[in-house]
This record gives C-alpha cells, sequence and structure tokens, in this order.
C-alpha cells in the first residue's frame, strides 16, 4: 500500500496492492497501522457510507463544520469517478486550491481527504458505486456545501456541463467567497 502525498500534501493518493490469481483478486483496503504512520495522527473512522449514481451526477462540494468535522477516505468500488478535494482552510497557503484523482475499480486507488476540505465527485462511468469512511459522525445542522462551478476554484470535471446531474441542495450552494470562516489553518481539528 503506497501513501502519495499529492499537490496540497495533506491530501494522500493511496494505491493498494492488488493480489490476483486464478480465482480474481484480493486487496486490503484499510490498514490502520499504515494509515497512521503516513497521516502522523491518530484517525478513528466511525462510520462507512455507500452511494450509487449514474453518469454525470455529482454530488458536492461537501463538508461538515466543528465540531463535527470529517476526514475521508474514499474509493470507487464499481466504475470510475473524478474525485475532488478543495482546500478551506482560511490562511492556508494552499487555499481554494484543489486536488483531483481518477478512482476507479481497476487502479483501485483512494484519496484521503482531511479534515477542512470540501469534497466532491463526478460519475464518468454509467454508473458507479462509491464508498467511503469517515471519522465524525453525520450531522445534518453541520452539513454545509460549496457551489461545484465557482469560477475561482477553476475545477475541470471532465465531463461537459450539461451532463451534470445534482441534487436540489447542490444547485443552490454558495461560492467560495461567500462561504465566510469555516476552518482556521492554524486550529488542529483532530484535538
Ligand atoms: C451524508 C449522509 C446523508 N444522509 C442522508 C441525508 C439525505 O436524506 C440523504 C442524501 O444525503 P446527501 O444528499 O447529503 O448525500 P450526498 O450528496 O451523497 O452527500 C455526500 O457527498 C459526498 C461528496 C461527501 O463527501 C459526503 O460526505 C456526503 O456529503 O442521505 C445520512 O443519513 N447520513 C449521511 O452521512
Amino acid at each position: 500500500m503506497k501513501f502519495i502525498p499529492q499537490a496540497i500534501p495533506e491530501v494522500l493518493l493511496i494505491e493498494p496492492k492488488v493480489h490476483g490469481d486464478q480465482r480474481g483478486y484480493f486487496v486490503e483496503t484499510f490498514r490502520h497501522d499504515l494509515f497512521e504512520a503516513a497521516t502522523g495522527y491518530p484517525v478513528h473512522f466511525v462510520q462507512d457510507n455507500e452511494s450509487s449514481s449514474s453518469r454525470g451526477v455529482l454530488r458536492g462540494l461537501h463538508f461538515q463544520l466543528a465540531p463535527y468535522a470529517q476526514s475521508k477516505l474514499v474509493r470507487v468500488i464499481q466504475g470510475e469517478v473524478l474525485d475532488v478535494a478543495v482546500d478551506i482552510r482560511t490562511g492556508s497557503p494552499t487555499f481554494g486550491q484543489h486536488v483531483s484523482a481518477l478512482l476507479n475499480d481497476q487502479n483501485k486507488h483512494q484519496l484521503f481527504i482531511p479534515r477542512g476540505f470540501a469534497h466532491a465527485f463526478v460519475v464518468l462511468s454509467e454508473q458507479a458505486i462509491f464508498a467511503y469512511k469517515v471519522d465524525n459522525l453525520y450531522s445534518p445542522e453541520c452539513d454545509r456545501g460549496l457551489s461545484w462551478d465557482d469560477p475561482s476554484l477553476g475545477i475541470d470535471w471532465g465531463i461537459a456541463a450539461e451532463e451534470i446531474q445534482l441534487s436540489a441542495k447542490d444547485k443552490q450552494q454558495p461560492k467560495l467567497s461567500e462561504l465566510g470562516q469555516c476552518f482556521d489553518y492554524g486550529v488542529n481539528y483532530y484535538a
């Protein structure tokens, strides 16, 4: 299992080792010990989620405010998505910048998105099953969003805008400039 820091180094791309044989394959999808060593701090996942979506569905950009801020460890069980993490920590040298990664059922790559980031994915295959761990429970009160097409973010979603399908909530998310202060770069949201 390789942990590869991305252009925003707190975001990690994880490449698991896939053991193929005549029966199919075996892959470790999560190792607590390797994970703690790679991130440098304890992360305790407390909820597992799964969603299914068809091509063009874009979920996000989403995050939860403290005290329910969440880290996410995301992967694709079936199909392909473009996964995106945006740094929304005020004062961060990479504030407003993003990391994107193609996650699919062939490469089995995962992305680790720390607290202080907004997260989204768009489905590029006909269908996709998306699975992820989070290290804080769902809190509708702390649930927030950011507009997927905010020009200041400059995200290339790899799919025509006309194909994109959003929830009613995600059609009305604020721009980065309208968010206000959600996270501070100096604050340890794991304390
Ligand atoms: C996220 C979540 C939703 N729900 C419910 C609320 C609602 O009725 C239904 C669908 O919720 P949403 O529309 O928010 O689902 P969705 O748009 O898939 O939200 C997810 O998007 C991705 C990008 C993330 O990063 C996740 O953290 C999460 O925000 O499921 C839960 O019960 N528990 C949860 O943890």
